[in-house]
């Protein structure tokens, strides 16, 4: 049995507000689920633990579509139990954990090995993502059909950290999986105009002697796989969209292709998605005059108006959601020259600040939208039951439980991760996540996680 399914005390939380909206209220949770709801002090808390949670906002539990967890391969970067603990304290109740793992999760027994691990450690629901080619070759698919039968039930393939190149085998991917019900996330990166690039192809590199990575190296691969949906009926799912002209191409494809949006629309004519990572709203290119290669990552930080652009996307729903792109990396991948240095960023344990910073405190979204974009909406995307659920007598307690007022400052040295490549250390963050609670239990307090 795991750790989730041990029956839990009771638990009343007295006075968060819901999604920020209306007035405090009580909350009582038996057994995992929602049990009662009701004005502050009128609630039954007999055997129940109190919880104080008066000026805070509780939202459905945080749903990240984009994770690396390491495990098995670079267990001295990130582990699937560190990883889960750095979920679980970023507020996250759900992750999907990639495939480009060493072995590859191109396989049933792998992806099982890493659903089952996950149950063990029992703070978040890890999902694995299996790879859609075999080992990642991009040469031939993998028994996507396997991985989706497993005990895993594979709802996501993705070759993430590498692009499915070839269109033919993008086509039968999105073909095959269709009849799975499942998703294919794409790393749009034309490999053939990213030979050798360093960072974005624009004003910065070009001073730092950088090679470039041009935005039209995701967008073609984005306009093309929107097509490819379109033709096969195929779920497609952009991940990390980094552009203003990504944006672009997704506005036209979900206006011109009939079909490419809405659960209504799945299955028949394809459907199309998209993520934005924490990092691509925030940061930009001009940090690279620093050659600290903790700015490196895939793809690179753009502009300033690339940030914009994906911040409107997201309020406006063209991008569907945030998901981390937590990716750990050991040190002796990142504190070294730029050139050698592994791309990539953590994200799990500072995904709520930056989007509080970057969209709430910019009047962009408000927290309603906050549980759209980090919970409901990826939750809905791969077909989850019970996650990304309505705040409601009933259902499951999978709950966040936020800070709105508070601040703090960003130390890698800090997070539960392995790893310390955090790109906002130092920074001071709007927002904490202070509780987090799986199925009834409390998974982490107070910036502590409770195994
Ligand atoms: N984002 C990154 O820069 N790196 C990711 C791979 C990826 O998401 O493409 C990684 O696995 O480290
Ligand atoms: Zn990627
Ligand atoms: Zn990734």
């Amino acid at each position: 049995m795991s750790s989730t399914d041990l029956v839990s005390t009771p638990v009343v939380l007295r006075g968060a507000r819901p999604y920020g909206e209306g007035e405090p209220v009580d909350l009582r949770v038996d057994e995992g689920r929602i049990t009662a709801i009701g004005p502050v002090d009128s609630l039954d808390t007999t055997g129940a633990e109190i919880v104080e949670a008066a000026g805070l906002i509780v939202l459905p539990g945080f749903v990240d579509l984009h994770t690396h967890l390491r495990e098995p391969g670079r267990e001295d970067a990130e582990t699937i139990d560190t990883g889960s603990a750095s979920a679980a304290l970023g507020g996250y109740t759900a992750v999907f954990a990639m495939a480009n793992t060493d072995p590859v999760a191109d396989n049933a027994v792998l992806v099982e090995h890493v659903w089952r691990r996950g149950r063990e450690v029992g703070l978040v629901d890890v999902h694995p993502v299996g790879a859609v080619t075999v080992g990642l070759a991009g040469e031939r698919l993998a028994e996507l059909g396997g991985m989706a039968a497993s005990q895993a039930g594979v709802r996501m393939f993705s070759d993430d950290g590498l692009c499915v190149a070839d269109p033919l085998l993008m086509r039968r991917a999105l073909e095959y999986s269709s009849t799975l019900g499942a998703t294919i996330a794409q790393h749009a990166e034309e490999p053939r105009l990213t030979v050798g690039a360093q960072a974005h192809e624009g004003e910065h590199a070009a001073l730092l002697g950088l090679a470039g990575w041009p935005a039209a190296a995701e967008e073609s691969i984005v306009a093309r796989d929107c097509l490819l949906a379109h033709h096969t009926g195929g779920r497609l799912h952009v991940c990390h969209v980094s552009t203003a002209g990504t944006v672009e191409v997704l506005r036209w494809a979900r206006a011109s292709l009939s079909g490419l949006r809405g659960p209504a629309a799945s299955g028949r004519r394809g459907r199309v998605s998209a993520e934005v990572t924490p990092h691509h709203l925030l940061l930009t290119d001009d940090r690279l005059s620093t050659y600290d290669p903790v700015n490196k990552v895939n793809p690179p930080l753009r502009t300033e108006s690339d940030t914009l652009a994906l911040r409107s996307a997201l309020a406006e729903g063209v991008i569907d959601c945030v998901a981390t792109d937590h990716a750990p990396h050991a040190p002796q991948d990142k504190d070294c020259e730029w050139a050698a240095a592994r791309p990539g960023m953590l994200g799990l344990e500072t995904a709520l600040s930056v989007v509080v910073e970057t969209m709430v405190n910019t009047g962009l979204l408000d927290w309603r939208g906050v549980a759209r974009v980090m919970s409901e909406r990826p939750a809905e995307l791969v077909g989850l039951t019970d996650q990304g659920r309505p705040i409601a007598v009933g259902e499951p307690a999978s709950l966040t439980l936020v800070d709105p007022t508070a601040h703090w400052t960003v130390r890698g040295t800090e997070s539960a991760s392995l790893a310390d490549n955090t790109p906002f250390e130092g920074m001071r963050l709007p927002a904490r996540v202070v509780a987090t609670m799986l199925r009834g239990r409390f998974t982490a307090q107070d910036g502590k996680v409770l195994g």
